[in-house]
């Protein structure tokens, strides 16, 4: 099975930035731990603070891997362009977030994404995204 991990804008900076709200993990720790858990898995990880990357990695491994777990940043709020590459492809996407949105700012209580996507895992801290590939491993995405 290929899962593919995207992170967008300043998700780079996980483990530097505001650490109260996303912790002091670094991702690049986290994904060594999530891949040596997952051995039958290959996990793949791209990070891009750019919105036509993340959108150009969408299209090229959307119709190849079997799964995808987005963490599109801010762009989840404000992005149409990646919520129709995500209907354009034929990968299931999970939409993730390390904070739980809806306890934070009211303009974080609305994903422009998670319509396209088959589900949507906030809050739990950086272990979102495993519970976004256990989604794929109990097969409960289509
Ligand atoms: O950059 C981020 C991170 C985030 O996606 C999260 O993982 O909690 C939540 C977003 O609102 C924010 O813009």
């Amino acid at each position: 099975m290929n899962i593919q991990i995207i992170n967008g804008p300043n998700l780079n900076l996980l483990g530097v930035r505001e650490k109260s709200i996303y912790g002091s993990a670094d991702f690049e720790s986290y994904l060594a731990d999530l891949q040596q858990h997952f051995t039958d898995i290959n996990i793949s990880y791209y990070q891009s603070n750019v919105e036509g990357e993340i959108i150009n990695k969408l299209h090229e491994i959307g119709f190849i891997y079997d799964g995808i777990v987005l963490n599109a940043g801010a762009y989840t709020h404000t992005s149409i362009a990646i919520a129709d590459a995500i209907a354009a492809i034929n990968t299931p996407v999970i939409e993730v977030h390390v904070s739980n949105v809806y306890k934070r700012e009211e303009f974080r209580h609305h994903s422009m994404l998670a319509a396209s996507c088959k589900g949507v895992i906030t809050g739990f801290g950086l272990n979102s995204y495993r519970l976004g590939i256990e989604s794929f491993l109990l097969n409960i995405n289509s």
